[in-house]
């Protein structure tokens, strides 16, 4: 009897010079896919388990407890402003001089590697909003995985609401791909919204799996594997974009997943040509600058403000102009009015009746609201003694 291989072996021979699509029996070829289908069934369980697995270890391994130091103490400082950007870089790509040229705080610049060893913290203030601005130690490749003290370096940079990653025009541009992975292998997700994929636990019911796209890069059979390895039998799991694996991981393990903006410093542009500098203006999310003559400054703080998402709110006295000089600046994931009272005081909560806005939060100017309007930038709201009425 001939086994498929046989009729494949004959099929892929043409047989007497006939088409070879006619020849192949019907029969074999859906067999073929079965087998084919069961294969990728059973590799597909065992990838989706492997990575929640490899997931699970990593998360372990950055608990500062299990770690043995993992954690950002040492390197952390106390934060001053609205929001705070942090420099990522290979040593000696200019983060320090960068620091000196936006703030004016000193921090020690030198052509040898590892001049910064530790936090440096500094001021820029923009639109009225006083930002935080810290220089850290280089990291070098194998940061996350305790390599040098990259560890603690990028743990404090998770914590920042902006990213620099610092790079080195002189040097290759694989060096931006390495240090992504070093954040990516932290649990910080670069330039990246949370999956859209909504996780609700159950305690019985099994797993009651929805998607309203097509998923083109995982099967029901991955999400099981992976749900199997995190011990979780009964959930919703509602799928609405084209997710990975990864991106279901992401969920799962959402409480060590900072998504945090990037803005690619790309320094010493004062070393190329003008051919270059015209590559580089194509990266996406990149600033070419020179810290050492300042060039380009201007424009990588304007990507600072844009990425940043800062609300400025403008406070108005009762029958007079806006205040435009001291604007309370909200981020934009805290920009009720409620954030806005609580930016001015306490105590104003408590006897707060309504507001008064006017902007591009409210259809008519001005607008009554209360406590969780969302304001929108550059809003005017009539001073604190009007809030009360
Ligand atoms: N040509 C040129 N050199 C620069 C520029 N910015 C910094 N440098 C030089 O690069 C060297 C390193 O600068 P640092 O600011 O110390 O770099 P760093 O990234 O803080 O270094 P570490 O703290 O060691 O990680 C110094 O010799 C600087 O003078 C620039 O825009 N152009
Ligand atoms: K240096
Ligand atoms: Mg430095």
């Amino acid at each position: 009897m001939a086994t498929t291989a046989d009729k494949v072996y004959q099929s892929d021979r043409g047989g007497n010079g006939e088409d070879t699509e006619d020849e192949f029996p019907p029969v074999v070829r859906s067999t073929e896919v079965i087998l084919t289908w069961q294969h990728n069934k059973a590799t597909s369980f065992h990838l989706g388990q492997l990575k929640a697995k490899l997931a699970k270890l990593k998360r372990e391994l950055l608990t500062p407890s299990s770690s043995g130091g993992g954690g950002g103490t040492g390197f952390d400082v106390a934060r001053t402003g609205v929001a705070s950007v942090g420099f990522i870089g290979f040593p000696s790509v200019g983060k320090s001089t960068l620091m000196s040229r936006l703030t004016g705080q000193h921090s020690e610049a030198a052509a040898y590697e590892f001049t910064t060893l530790t936090t440096v913290p500094g001021q820029v203030q923009y639109n009225g909003a006083n930002i935080q601005i810290l220089d850290l130690p280089g990291i070098i490749e194998g940061a996350k995985d305790g390599k040098g003290r990259g560890r603690q370096v990028i743990a404090v940079a998770k914590t920042c609401h902006l990213i620099f990653i610092v790079l080195d025009v002189n040097k290759p541009l694989t060096d931006k791909r390495v240090i992504e992975a070093e954040l990516e292998g932290f649990g910080i997700r670069v330039n990246k919204e949370p999956p859209n994929i909504v996780f609700r636990k159950k305690d019985k019911g099994g797993l009651a799996i929805t998607n309203t796209v097509p998923l083109t890069h995982i099967s029901h059979e991955e999400i099981k594997a992976v749900m199997s390895e995190y011990r979780i039998t009964s959930a919703d799991i509602a799928i609405r974009c084209d997710a990975t694996i990864d991106d279901l991981i992401d969920v799962l393990e959402a409480r060590s997943r900072s998504y945090i903006p990037v803005v690619y410093a790309l320094n010493k542009i004062d070393a190329i040509s003008i051919e270059e500098l015209d590559l580089l203006y194509r990266i996406p999310n990149a600033c070419p600058i020179s810290s050492e003559h300042g060039w380009n400054v201007d424009e990588l703080l304007e990507m600072m403000w844009e990425k940043l998402q800062l609300r400025r709110i403008y406070t108005k006295p009762k029958g007079k102009q806006p205040d435009y000089s001291a604007p309370v600046v909200l981020r934009k994931n805290a920009c009720t009015v409620e954030d806005f009272c609580n930016a001015i005081h306490k105590t104003i909560v408590e006897q707060f009746k309504q507001a008064i806005v006017y902007g591009r939060s409210v259809k008519h100017q001005p607008q009554r609201v209360g406590l969780g309007h969302e304001l929108a930038d550059e809003d005017i709201s009539e001073s604190q003694l009007c809030l009360l009425f």
